[in-house]
């Protein structure tokens, strides 16, 4: 079997064009959704997903700002602006964007931002909403994984699902809204034993590790749906996922390559979110 490409930029292009026109209809009952974003210190990574939203949000319409702050920021100085934009009514979304440097508590911080301006997901309060099934913020790329799925009709329920990794803001909720789904949901982390045997039995495969070509054709059963969550910079510049995307493709049904996977999406559904974020905060629908 060659599997069959799951392309998250066509899919990206195609919501932010479906966004675009709600955009026009917000803007003309007064609403322009508008998403902060806070880049703290000058990680090259971040600066380049930073440069990504900026250009997404102009295509749907949606205004963005960024407030860039020096390494050196205190986490009080963080939390200070942080309450300054929670209490700004022009702004609907706030993201600051991790890791963040090693003197800001990243809980502190992700606890400052108001549950209703947090598009990405990550407070306490919407990740209790998410487990319990409530309407909320959806983590981005979780819910843009989701939403790949769902684009191809993949049948998620009563299917074994196996999210390696557990990192709060991929593994553990990917987990959670797949369980949603009514998938039967195995994790595996760092520390898992056999995990060979535990992926080759999965009938959805999700890879968050931030590993090069850690998943080889060994991890995959013949016709499972591969979900490649890696960003792993090579040494000649270019990216590559957690998967071994040559070996994988030739035993998947389906597949999400690095680049144009999950990344595109993960931006898309920030938008969507700020979208959310804009109607929930004026009442606009
Ligand atoms: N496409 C996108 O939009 C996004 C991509 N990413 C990318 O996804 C990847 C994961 O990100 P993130 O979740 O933040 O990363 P973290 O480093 O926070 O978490 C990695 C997870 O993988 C587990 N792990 C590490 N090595 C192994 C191994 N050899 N076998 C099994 N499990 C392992 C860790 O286990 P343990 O908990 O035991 O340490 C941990 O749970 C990265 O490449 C990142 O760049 C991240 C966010 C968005
Ligand atoms: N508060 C916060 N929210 C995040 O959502 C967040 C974060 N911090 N910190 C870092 C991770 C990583 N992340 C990505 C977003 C887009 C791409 C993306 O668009 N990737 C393109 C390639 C981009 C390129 O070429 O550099 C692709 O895969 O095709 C990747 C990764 C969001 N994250």
């Amino acid at each position: 079997m060659t599997a069959q490409i799951i392309n998250g930029k066509e899919l990206s292009a195609e919501l932010k064009q479906e966004m675009k026109v709600e955009v026009e209809g917000l803007k003309q009952k007064g609403l322009t959704p508008h998403l902060t974003v806070v880049l703290v210190g000058d990680n090259p990574a971040s600066k380049s997903y930073v440069k990504g939203k900026e250009k997404a949000a102009e295509i749907t319409g949606i205004s963005s700002s960024l407030i860039e702050l020096p390494s050196s920021t205190s986490e009080d100085e963080l939390l200070q602006l942080i309450n300054e934009l929670n209490d700004d009514k022009s702004v609907h979304g706030i993201l600051v964007q991790l890791p963040l440097p090693d003197q800001i508590r990243e809980q502190q911080v992700i606890e400052a931002i108001h549950p209703d301006k947090d598009v990405d997901g990550f407070h306490p309060s919407n990740i209790g909403k998410m487990m319990t099934g409530e309407d909320t913020f959806l983590p981005c790329t979780p819910f843009g994984i989701i939403t790949m799925l769902k684009s191809k009709a993949i049948e998620m329920e009563g299917k074994h699902a196996v999210v390696i990794g557990r990192s709060n803001i991929v593994g553990k909720p990917v987990g959670q809204l797949l369980l949603n789904e009514n998938a039967t949901v195995t994790y595996c982390h760092s520390k898992t034993k056999n995990m060979k045997e535990i992926a080759a039995n999965a009938d959805i495969l999700i890879a968050a590790i931030g590993k090069a070509h850690a998943i080889t054709a060994e991890y995959v059963k013949e016709g499972a749906v591969v979900i490649d969550v890696g960003i792993n910079r090579q040494p000649d510049g270019k990216l590559t996922g957690d998967v071994d995307f040559e070996s994988v493709k030739e035993i998947a049904s389906y597949i999400t390559p690095v680049p144009k996977g999950v990344g595109p999406m993960t931006i898309t559904m920030l938008l969507k979110n700020t979208i959310k974020a804009a109607k929930g905060l004026s009442g606009i629908e």
